[in-house]
């Protein structure tokens, strides 16, 4: 798990790199140059002959850009241009250190004072070292001006380190200006505010680049969100053992569709199937029993009259939500289930939204609880939430004080743990996004906890895996991914994690 830092915080573990490795400051930042061009080159986001214009603030990440603009020229690029924004009066120093290193080489350079005019951009490809993680306030007077010109002539920008004029954390407005950026590359850890929705009103992709802060230091700083990394899930994850059989695995009971929604009762059942649920059954209209007979045979179905005629405690886990469609009887069954119930649960859809109406169920709830929301349905259950970074604060509390963990579904998911820790899943892409998704991600919930997966383990492998598969499909070349083909994907992800 990789703590995410805030821009202070970032500065902290700068100066503590500097004072402890030790390196100079300088020296840092040429690291910071050196890693910005290595991983441009690597994505062709830049190319030799391209003209590109290197736009400088004067602070450390003006200082950046005229490293780049060194080391690019080093490298053999020969059409850069930079222009120098001189509308604050401090220069860094390392910025200083850099022009002098920049003005003795054939490389044309252009300042520019607070009322000077911008000249039209000639070149195919900007990049934006002006503000960066520095930003203290919005974007106002010349500084609006300089951007809103580079945004109007439509060319390509790479952002070092984060846009000008998008800040780091906090809330992300759609009122404020900053230049748009197609591609950002950000030194070691992504900022915070790249996982929000609302970043795409700055931009486009993000790439992080290791600068070699010192990690042992940023490890010990107090942080509310964490990324999973591929290891996290590989140290989860457990391959099946010698002589197991399927009552090794555990019997997922999932509640879900009715007449008009049995394919999310299917995509559910197909996911925990290939998840590696050792029995798997499927409470569904009568409706539905030759579509789930036909196309999951693996599934045993129970009738909604049949549910409480048996045993509960015959299952390991269960899921309940996908296609239940809202109706008083679905409701009352969700009452009746949670009357006593026993088990881990994975709670989903139409069955958040029979607790946003019956809050009191909440209390019934078993703690670990799984909830699934997305953000429509986060908002229904806890209330309106304006800007995403407040409805994750929320997501926090609520997942403390109720003892739960809330899995907020966004490109990049967010899960809040009873502890207080937001982690935050990077698999998943936009070929994912169409129906289905959810209810494949509920019956891969389901059954990792049926296989004994503890509720936050079931949460970190289930929404790493979930993305991992869409994303190995999408490297494939597929531009969308359908739920079904990402479900029968899940086992080799599985299997070769
Ligand atoms: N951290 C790291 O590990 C490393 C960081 N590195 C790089 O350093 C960058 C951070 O550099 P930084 O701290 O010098 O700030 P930066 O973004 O250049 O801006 C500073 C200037 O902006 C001004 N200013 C602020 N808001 C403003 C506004 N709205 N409108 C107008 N002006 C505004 C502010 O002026 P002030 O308000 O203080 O007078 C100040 O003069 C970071 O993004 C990365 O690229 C790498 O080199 C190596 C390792
Ligand atoms: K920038």
């Amino acid at each position: 798990m990789q703590n995410l830092l805030t821009a202070s915080q970032m500065r902290e573990a700068d100066a503590y790199t500097i004072a402890h490795e030790p390196i100079a400051s300088i020296d840092l930042m040429e690291r910071a140059a050196h890693a910005f061009i290595e991983r441009s080159l690597a994505l062709s986001l830049i190319k030799k002959d391209q003209s590109i214009l290197i736009c400088c603030g004067a602070g450390n990440n003006g200082g950046d850009g005229l490293a780049i603009a060194r080391q690019l020229y080093e490298e053999g690029f020969s059409a850069l241009h930079i222009w120098i924004i001189h509308y604050n009066e401090r220069q860094s120093a390392d910025f200083k250190t850099n022009l002098a290193r920049i003005e003795t080489l054939p490389i044309s350079i252009q300042s520019f004072a607070q009322e000077d005019e911008l000249p039209m951009i000639e070149q195919s490809l900007i990049i934006d070292a002006m503000l960066g993680s520095g930003l203290n306030k919005p974007l106002s007077g010349s500084w609006l001006k300089v951007v809103q010109h580079l945004n109007q002539a439509k060319k390509k920008v790479i952002a070092v380190d984060i846009p000008t004029g998008m800040p780091a954390d906090g809330h992300l407005m759609r009122s404020m200006t900053a230049l748009f950026a197609h591609e950002v590359i950000s030194f070691q850890r992504p900022k915070i505010n790249f996982l929000f929705p609302e970043s795409a009103y700055f931009m486009k992709r993000f790439h992080v680049v290791d600068i070699g802060l010192n990690e042992d230091f940023i490890a010990r700083q107090a942080s509310d969100f964490y990324e999973i990394t591929s290891n996290d899930a590989r140290a989860i994850y457990k391959e099946r053992r010698p002589f197991s059989h399927k009552g090794t695995y555990g019997h997922s009971l999932l509640i879900a569709g009715s007449e008009d929604t049995m394919g999310a009762a299917l995509l559910c059942a197909e996911a925990c199937l290939y998840t590696g649920s050792g029995l798997t059954s499927a409470c569904i209209p009568k409706t539905g029993l030759t579509a789930l007979n036909t196309r999951l045979p693996e599934v045993m179905a129970i009738s909604r009259e049949a549910l409480f005629h048996q045993p509960l405690k015959q299952y390991t886990a269960m899921a309940v939500g996908p296609g239940l469609g809202k109706s008083q009887e679905i409701s009352e069954l969700m009452k009746r289930l949670l009357a006593k119930p026993a088990m881990p649960m994975v709670i989903d859809a139409d069955a958040l939204n029979v607790l946003a109406e019956n809050q009191q169920l909440f209390d019934r709830l078993p703690p670990d609880s799984i909830l699934t929301p997305h953000m429509k349905e986060f908002d229904r259950l806890f209330g309106e939430h304006s800007y995403w970074y407040d409805r994750v604060v929320k997501a926090r509390e609520e997942a403390q004080q109720r003892k739960l963990i809330i899995v907020l579904k966004n490109q990049y998911t967010f899960i809040a743990l009873p502890n207080g820790r937001i982690l935050v899943n990077f698999t998943g892409n936009p070929a994912m996004a169409s129906g289905g998704m959810g209810d494949a991600l509920t019956g891969m919930l389901v059954a990792l906890l049926a296989q004994g997966y503890r509720a936050e383990e079931a949460a970190i492998l289930g929404c790493y895996l979930h993305g991992k598969s869409g994303d190995l499909l999408a490297e494939t070349g597929m531009a969308v991914v359908p739920a079904n083909v990402l479900i029968q994907n899940i086992s080799k992800v599985m299997g070769n994690i």
